[in-house]
């Protein structure tokens, strides 16, 4: 190990003493690792791996989700194993559709987060939904979220995401008519702000004057420096450091204190507020049926504590899907205009149940977007127990043999590229290409398609699969309606090269010193 691996763990904030720690931990791990390395020892694997960092270097150096769609055409498969960073055994990587839905449907709670998502969901949003492992706690938790999030919430709160959108558009307009020429906007932070106030209004009452008043600044603010440490080499190294030791989870490392700050950002700032102004007398009943209403109601029946009251605030991977749109839309104006027509023939604030029906193309827009750029790249997950993993396309053993199914050891670490499988040409063709059309025409044969919502993985599937979907589709219909309507987005040239920080964040390449960045140049019609 050179000195500069040494220093860069010291940049980490973690000291002289603790790196030395880390080097002798990882020598120790990489010895037993080469010594007891046996599984998965007919799966393919790419070339390339470094001894240091496995292959999960190329993962990270490479816009987010490309290294696996690169490796599994190269190998021409939809299973292989990558080499870990710092002597982690091999992770198994899976793009095969019977493989996936065995976990995610039949198998989701033998499949629990790995040990670096988990402690990073419980830093970001606290012990909630997201965070909570084992099927009886898991399905307590969903049943309490899930009546918020149901078509008839939506419907009833519709008016909510109106607001949300109608601020936007007057505040974009104000935005474009006094800065007067200089019309290049960083959409991921129009879109942060509009989403931000959409969950605020939707499902706590709360206004957070339209992603702007202070409240919302320092969120917003503490989500932006979380992304800025994520996405940076510091922040691989600790994400790396941390997977393969997990114990150091415990440790005043920067990366994770900027993943604490936002959540402690929320609970400190608003949070508290907002329980307080919905405390009712214990027994008093309510046909509210918000989200913050049925969290406090639980809280006070003791059915779940504080911590997982104070972590339901989250709207960044609406705001990046949303954001992508603009951005897609803007290098495309034939289409951008085809979309403009349709809203513009829709008179008025859509409703819930025309979302569903009335713009097609507004739906295949949408639909594109998300399989195209997933706010989660991929999942993480670990085998709590040895199985054996059906898979749909045998795999050639290096005897010759055909192999029907992948025996697994238990701690297994399991990559579900969602980036890649959304993107396989061998499901549509040109899996690459923003067509929104094929969403109006035949879809593929059934057979090669993956389950999951509109058939991508964008929203995971099965029980664990994202129980805000409804919110999240109608959200960004109507705010991308909103702004089609009134204003014209054009492309700037700019090459975006996406990293990860939890969620996608897109950044200018060569500028990424800048943190999330995706620039449109907009223009009031
Ligand atoms: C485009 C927007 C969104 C995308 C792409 C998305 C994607 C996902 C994905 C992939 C998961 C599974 C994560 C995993 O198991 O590791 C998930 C879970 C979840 N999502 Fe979303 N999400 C979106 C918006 C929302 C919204 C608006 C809400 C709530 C207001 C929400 C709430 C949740 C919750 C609570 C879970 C955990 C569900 C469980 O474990 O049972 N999401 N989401």
């Amino acid at each position: 190990m050179g000195i500069n691996h040494l220093a860069s763990y010291q940049t980490m904030g973690l000291g002289k003493e603790w790196s030395y720690t880390i080097l002798a931990c990882f020598a120790c791990a990489a010895f037993l690792t080469l010594w007891t390395r046996k599984p998965l020892k007919s799966i393919p694997m790419p070339n390339g791996a470094s001894v240091l960092w496995g292959h999960e270097k190329t993962v990270f150096d490479m816009s987010a989700g490309m290294a696996y769609a690169q490796w599994l055409k190269e190998l021409n498969t939809s299973v292989l194993k990558i080499r870990g960073a710092l002597g982690k055994p091999d992770l198994l990587v899976l793009a095969d559709p019977f493989a996936v839905t065995y976990i995610l449907q039949r198998r989701i709670y033998d499949y629990p987060h790995s040990e670096v998502v988990r402690p990073r969901i419980g830093r970001l949003l606290g012990k909630s939904l997201g965070w909570v492992e084992g099927e009886k706690e898991h399905k307590r938790m969903r049943q309490l979220v899930a009546a918020s999030l149901s078509p008839e919430a939506i419907r009833n709160s519709a008016y909510n995401v109106h607001a949300a959108a109608d601020t936007l558009q007057e505040r974009l307009e104000a935005h474009l008519a006094d800065k007067n020429g200089d019309n290049i906007i960083n959409t991921i932070d129009w879109t942060n702000q509009a989403t931000l106030d959409v969950i605020g209004r939707f499902a706590f009452t709360h206004d957070f004057g339209g992603g702007i008043n202070q409240e919302a600044i320092s969120i917003l603010g503490a989500w932006r420096n979380m992304a800025k440490v994520g996405i940076s080499r510091k922040g691989f190294l600790v994400l790396m450091v941390l997977r393969r030791f997990p114990f150091l989870n415990h440790l005043p490392l920067e990366a994770l204190m900027a993943q604490g700050n936002v959540r402690s950002t929320i609970r400190d700032g608003i949070a508290k507020e907002l329980i307080r102004r919905s405390q009712r007398l214990p027994g008093e009943s309510t046909d509210d049926n918000s989200l913050l209403s049925r969290l406090v109601s639980a809280h006070q029946a003791q059915l779940i504590s504080m911590d997982e009251l104070m972590d339901h605030v989250s709207s960044e991977t609406s705001s990046q899907t949303l954001g992508y749109a603009l951005w897609e839309l803007a290098k495309d104006p034939k289409r951008q205009s085809q979309l403009r027509e349709e809203c513009l023939a829709y008179s008025g604030h859509l409703s819930y149940d025309d979302s569903q029906t009335k713009l097609p193309y507004l739906d295949a827009v949408i639909r594109e977007v998300v399989r195209l750029h997933p706010a989660l790249a991929y999942m993480e997950r670990v085998s709590v127990k040895e199985d054996v993993l059906p898979i749909r396309h045998p795999l050639q053993a290096p005897d010759g043999q055909e192999l029907k199914n992948i025996k697994i050891s238990a701690g297994q670490t399991i990559v579900i590229p969602i980036h890649a499988i959304n993107r396989m040409d061998t499901i549509w063709g040109d899996g690459s290409v923003f067509r929104p059309e094929r969403w109006l025409e035949d879809l593929p044969a059934r057979d090669i398609l993956f389950s999951g919502w509109s058939n991508v993985l964008s929203f995971s599937d099965g029980p664990r699969n994202c129980v805000g979907t409804r919110l999240a589709l109608f959200q960004m219909k109507v705010l991308l309606m909103t702004l089609v309507r009134r204003f014209e987005f054009q492309d700037t040239g700019s090459v975006i090269i996406n990293k990860i920080a939890s969620s996608m964040q897109p950044t200018v390449q060569g500028k990424e010193e800048l943190g999330p960045y995706l620039p449109v140049a907009v223009v009031t019609l």
